[in-house]
């Protein structure tokens, strides 16, 4: 169940839990535990992922819908992009959610990262993770899908050593972009004076207000603010600290300029292995990403002045705010990518040595699991989320988040 681009599309069924042995456990997050497993019953199939997540609170139960609902459109078969997941199967029970993706045998970018020589990434590997970091969110951004947890850590590297994005509890449904400007040349980066000076009557005022968002590190953390207008920005506060935003700090609204902030920092820290506004505390980390500019070592070029655009606080003066990923594309640091070619022609740095897909011995039972989860739930002091009433009136807001 690799994910390729050669992979064929299959519409999501139902997970049958009595068929599936997990073989260990891949990750755990805020919200969720991730198994590698496979199916017994049908022979022919390789190893997947399956998330599991506990309904134990509204919030952990909006979030695991929200997840799913996106995987099921990124299933759809002219929806699906190679570096997006797509959903195998689902399942819920009426205490858990249980999905399954396709499997990414490489880990993620982060633990990659931490395994080079200097912690750092060439320039090189560089532009092939960003290229195709850019595409997924490019197509996230299509679906009218603002990605908002964009880190290291989120970033996963198949078999094929392509990327796939994962984790989706935090995105948001905004409306997609509509301006005008979306569609015209960034004139920053042409040389023609013409086409520069125009460029002024493309950025609407209206553009630099911004509303908001953020998350920690490792615990993305939530907070639901204020109701919001129209889709087109949101008030929740979501992120990774050393990951948020300007504008999602302030609390003045937020579009999809975070995700490109975020790919400034995430380049930032594969460049310099240490990401560009952490500071001694969560406090200082803000007051660093609203006032600090970001530090450059060594001479400037291509790459540190795409990541210098990509930080820029004012979200409508930053690139990507006006025409999306194509302003991206357009930067000298990709000068020579094809884009509609990136999984054919790029040849991926690192490739994983081994595939756990492959082993499909032995495992646990998940449904054995579930159980015992289960028994330590119902043992634990009764939490204040689990009443009925809370899930439900959570649930009819879901549209909010
Ligand atoms: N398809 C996959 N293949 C391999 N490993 C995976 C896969 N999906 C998730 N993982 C592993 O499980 C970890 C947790 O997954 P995920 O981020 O989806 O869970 P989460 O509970 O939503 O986490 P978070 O606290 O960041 O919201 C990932 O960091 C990764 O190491």
């Amino acid at each position: 169940m690799e994910s390729s681009p050669s992979s064929p599309p299959s519409s999501p069924e139902i997970l049958n839990l009595d068929s599936i042995r997990a073989l260990k456990i891949l990750g755990q997050g805020a919200t969720g535990t991730v198994f590698l497993a496979h199916d017994v019953v049908s022979v022919s199939s390789s190893s997947f992922a399956v998330k599991l997540v506990h309904k134990s609170s509204a919030s952990s139960l909006r979030r695991a819908r929200w997840e799913i609902e996106v995987l099921r459109r990124l299933s759809v078969q002219t929806n699906q992009n190679p570096f997006l997941p797509r959903l195998l199967a689902s399942f819920e029970s009426p205490e858990f959610f249980v999905w399954a993706v396709p499997y990414c045998s490489g880990g993620d970018l982060n633990v990659l990262l931490r395994r080079q020589n200097d912690g750092v990434f060439s320039s090189s590997v560089i532009r092939f993770y960003v290229a195709e970091i850019v595409c997924a969110l490019e197509h996230l951004h299509s679906m009218g899908i603002a990605y908002r947890d964009l880190k290291p850590e989120n970033i996963l590297i198949q078999q094929s050593g392509h990327v796939t994005l994962t984790d989706f509890d935090l995105s948001r449904s905004l409306k997609k972009p509509t301006r005008p400007e979306f569609f015209q040349p960034d004139p920053e980066l042409c040389t023609d004076p013409k086409k520069s000076r125009s460029f002024s009557r493309w950025v609407s005022p209206a553009a630099s207000e911004s509303k908001k968002t953020r998350s920690a590190r490792v615990n993305p953390i939530t907070r639901r603010k204020t109701s919001f207008s129209s889709g087109e920005r949101s008030n929740s506060f979501v992120g990774t600290d050393e990951y948020v935003s300007p504008e999602v700090i302030r609390g003045d609204g937020h579009d999809f300029a975070v995700d490109w902030w975020a790919l400034g920092v995430l380049t930032y820290e594969m460049m310099y292995g240490e990401t560009p506004f952490k500071g001694k505390s969560k406090k200082e980390t803000f007051r660093n990403v609203l006032v600090k500019e970001p530090e450059f070592a060594g001479k400037p070029n291509d790459l540190t002045d795409l990541i210098r655009r990509l930080l820029v606080k004012d979200s409508s003066r930053r690139l990507g705010s006006r025409r999306g990923a194509a302003e991206i594309k357009e930067h000298p640091f990709f000068a020579g990518v094809r884009w509609d070619l990136l999984t054919e022609v790029l040849r991926p740095p690192f490739i994983p040595l081994r595939d756990d897909g492959e082993l499909t011995a032995g495992g646990f039972d998940i449904r054995e699991h579930l159980e015992k989860l289960r028994m330590t739930v119902s043992s634990a002091p009764p939490s204040p989320f689990q009443s009925p009433s809370h899930v439900c009136r959570n649930s009819d807001s879901f549209i909010d988040f």
